[in-house]
């Protein structure tokens, strides 16, 4: 068999343009696993509501952040494919959930070199059903249907490996000079908390109660909650984090579910209000930055801590294309492709 790996990132527009940003917002909003209701409801919510005042507002935030070269999230991501291309001996592919290059192309791709045993690599630390498991559904069907004579595995997520949290302790140490700030917000994306009660396999640890992301449990595996607070700890603890100088919060909610909180923008606004002066941000559930750091965090939420009086607020640029990252991940296909190899020998 012929090994190859594909990158899956999250995708964005084509363009700015309005029209192209409606179809990815539809494209990405109507996945089951992301706007998690009945088909009915899901195309009365997207269709009848989001995607008639969404795209607007979006495009002119995916305006401010947007390339020359195209959105960063892709751009970046391109660039890490071709950073760890270079430092393994297998082909690998780069694919995104939504939009495009797509997984049916990731996957052609591989097809084309001749490529039957797939590493699929979904570039996201912390597991969640809007993105992990999205993608490793999404690739079954395909695989299925179009490439049934291809083998999957997947690497999961990688919230608490030690080189991750080494890489990202590193980029954290390196931004801010000799780790001088009153506060550090870990930032993650949130998702509602049915989607945390709906990946627990054990149908009943997580309450979302403050303590159950602590007791450990077979749920963790899946629960997005508990990856966020672990990949923060485990940070805190490689920089020796005073206890009281760094926070966890949630970012970036859509409608009127309650999300996981705390929220980011009220973090932001109370440290703000509470005399912090010097904060830095740090947003560990996005490998790439994208709308979601550039504009979100970056120029939003530094303008809201402006406004409460805050002085300095330092943006912690993404792992992105790094070169101990690329080194990182590149090590994982490697370890991958000698264990399959050693197996075939077997
Ligand atoms: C409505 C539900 C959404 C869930 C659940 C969700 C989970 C989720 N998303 C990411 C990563 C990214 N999301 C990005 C943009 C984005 N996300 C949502 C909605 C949900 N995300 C929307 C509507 C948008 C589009 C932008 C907007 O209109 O505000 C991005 C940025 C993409 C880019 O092109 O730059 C990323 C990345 C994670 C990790 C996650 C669950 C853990
Ligand atoms: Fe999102
Ligand atoms: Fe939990």
């Amino acid at each position: 068999m012929k090994k190859g790996v594909l990158l899956v990132n999250l995708g964005s527009p084509k363009s700015t343009d309005p029209k192209d940003v409606k179809e990815y917002l539809g494209e990405f909003l109507m996945d089951e696993r992301v706007i998690d209701v009945p088909l009915w409801a899901r195309t009365l919510l997207v269709k009848g509501i989001i995607l008639n005042t969404r795209p607007k507002k979006s495009a002119e935030a995916y305006s401010k952040i947007w390339w020359d070269e195209g959105s960063p999230l892709i751009v970046l991501s391109e660039r890490l494919q071709v950073k760890v291309s270079e430092k393994v001996d297998v082909p690998v592919a780069l694919a995104m959930r939504y939009g495009t290059p797509s997984l049916k192309e990731g996957l052609e791709e591989l097809n084309a070199k001749g490529v039957d045993e797939v590493l699929i690599l979904p570039l996201y630390p912390q597991f969640a059903m809007a993105t992990t498991e999205t993608i490793l559904v999404l690739a079954e069907e395909l695989r299925k249907a179009h490439f049934p004579h291809m083998r999957f595995s997947d690497i999961p997520a990688f919230y608490n490996k030690p080189e991750y949290i080494e890489v990202l302790s590193k980029s954290i140490h390196e931004k801010i000079e000799n780790l001088d700030y009153e506060m550090l917000v870990f930032s993650y994306h949130g998702v509602p908390e049915r989607h945390i009660r709906k990946s627990d396999v054990t149908k009943s640890h997580c309450n979302i109660d403050g303590s159950c992301c602590q007791t450990p449990s077979q749920a963790h595996q899946f629960c997005y909650r508990h990856q966020c607070y672990e990949t923060t700890r485990q940070v805190a603890e490689k920089l020796n984090l005073k206890e009281g100088t760094y926070f966890t919060s949630f970012q970036s909610r859509l409608g009127f579910d309650p999300w996981l909180q705390p929220y980011t923008d009220r973090t932001i606004e109370r440290f703000g209000k509470e005399g912090i002066k010097k904060m830095a941000i740090v947003t560990p559930a996005f490998v790439s930055d994208c709308l979601e750091t550039l504009e979100e965090i970056a120029m939003e939420g530094e303008e809201i801590f402006h406004e409460m009086g805050g002085k300095e607020f330092t943006t912690i640029p993404c792992l992105n294309d790094r070169d101990d990252w690329a080194h990182v991940v590149a090590t994982w296909i490697n370890d991958w492709a000698l264990v399959e190899a050693s197996k075939t020998i077997a």
